[in-house]
């Protein structure tokens, strides 16, 4: 059995990236990383800006402003060997719908050298004809041959642009499965973007919040679960002296982050945990910076 070294320091650096379309700016200076092993999720509205800050990721775009290193260095002149332990889910799978999908695995594969045979439990979740041709298949085959495609080298930083918007519930539920177990056997770090606020919150060590091109809170899922509450007051001003982020406000009080047992809060305050979606709407809702 070949050994896997381990890849070189951290997956992914961004920093103050910057990336604008004429004189409209859609990412404003955004800075985090990732780390070995992390699982990602990218959370914001329509066109907050996620695909555009993949875009850069992936080195798809060029940033106006800032810098994104994979692996150490900067995505824009990774080596080949880097880039070969990247993986990508794009929104939508177009080019080379003429080849049969066993021909298109075969021509991705051979960019990546000697692959071993394809993980059968990956295969078997694809579910698909090999002899298929690509543009014949359904939307749902179409982006499960997709992950397939991205997923087979057994990248070590996986990137997902809504990769389950087509996928019927049984094939979801079995992907973010499969999501799961593949980072845990492989020690991969993901990034996945999607509007199935249930799974992210399921399959995901860490949070990324984007509102209209800035990403407004970076957070473990862990702190995030354990920290962020619904202060409620009869006189809701007196909350807004705690110590906490507010994340978003309601007529009777504050979404907070940065709540803690041992917090010291006004008499009459009433403490709830917000439903994740609740919480996803007030976060990302717009407003002005
Ligand atoms: N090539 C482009 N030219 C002009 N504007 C663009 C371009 N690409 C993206 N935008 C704008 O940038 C903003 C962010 O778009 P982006 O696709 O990153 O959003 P998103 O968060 O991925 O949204 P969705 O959830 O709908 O996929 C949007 O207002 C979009 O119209």
């Amino acid at each position: 059995m070949t050994i896997r070294p381990a890849p070189p320091t951290l997956p992914v650096r961004v920093t103050d990236l910057t990336k604008r379309f004429g004189s409209f700016t859609a990412l404003d200076h955004v800075s985090f990383t990732v780390e070995p092993g992390e699982t990602v999720a990218l959370l914001g509205r329509n066109g907050a800006g996620k695909s555009t800050l993949i875009g850069c990721l992936m080195g798809f775009l060029i940033p106006d402003q800032g810098s994104v290193d994979i692996f150490g260095q900067s995505v824009l002149s990774l080596p080949r060997d880097l880039r070969a332990r990247t993986g990508f889910v794009p929104q939508t799978m177009s080019g080379f719908t003429a080849f049969s999908v066993g021909r298109l695995i075969d021509y991705i594969g051979a960019f990546y050298g000697d692959l071993p045979p394809i993980d059968p439990i990956l295969l078997q979740w694809a579910d698909l004809d090999f002899k298929k041709i690509v543009r014949n298949l359904s939307g749902g085959q179409k982006q499960r041959l997709a992950i397939l495609l991205a997923m087979r080298h057994e990248p070590d930083f996986l990137v997902l642009d809504e990769p389950v918007a087509s996928l019927d519930p049984h094939a979801r539920r079995d992907f973010m499965n499969l999501l799961g177990s593949y980072a845990t056997r492989v020690g991969a770090s993901i990034l996945i973007s999607s509007h199935i606020l249930s799974d992210l919150e399921r399959l995901c060590s860490r949070l990324l919040f984007v509102r209209q091109g800035h990403l407004v809170l970076d957070v473990s899922a862990e702190v995030f679960r354990t920290q962020t509450r619904w202060l409620d007051h009869s006189t809701p001003e007196v909350l807004h002296t705690l110590p906490c982020q507010i994340l978003g406000q309601r007529e009777s009080g504050i979404l907070a982050h940065g709540w803690t047992e041992d917090l010291a809060l006004p008499d009459g305050t009433s403490v709830s945990i917000p439903d994740f979606e609740d919480a996803f709407l007030e976060i990302t809702a717009p407003r002005e910076h």
